[in-house]
């Protein structure tokens, strides 16, 4: 049963994230294991709260998600 989480800055559409769900799911079936037993969390974080190289994301150049 495994159960995969997804920590990423906030702001994907429903739309990009079904695609991600599929995405990963498919690769667990590739693997043997039924598409039932994947669960998938999605943790959106607020760029305020996450830091890259001593920056915090908010403060990056804007990249596309
Ligand atoms: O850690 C970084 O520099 C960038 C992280 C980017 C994401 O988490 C995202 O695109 O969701």
């Amino acid at each position: 049963m495994p159960v995969i989480t997804v920590e990423m800055h906030e702001g994907r559409s429903i739309a990009q994230k079904k695609q991600l769900v599929e995405g990963i799911t498919n690769e667990f079936v590739k693997i043997g294991t039924p598409a039932e037993k994947v669960t998938i969390i999605f943790r959106d974080v607020a760029k305020t709260n996450w830091a890259s190289g001593g920056k915090l994301s908010s403060e990056s150049a804007a990249r596309p998600l």
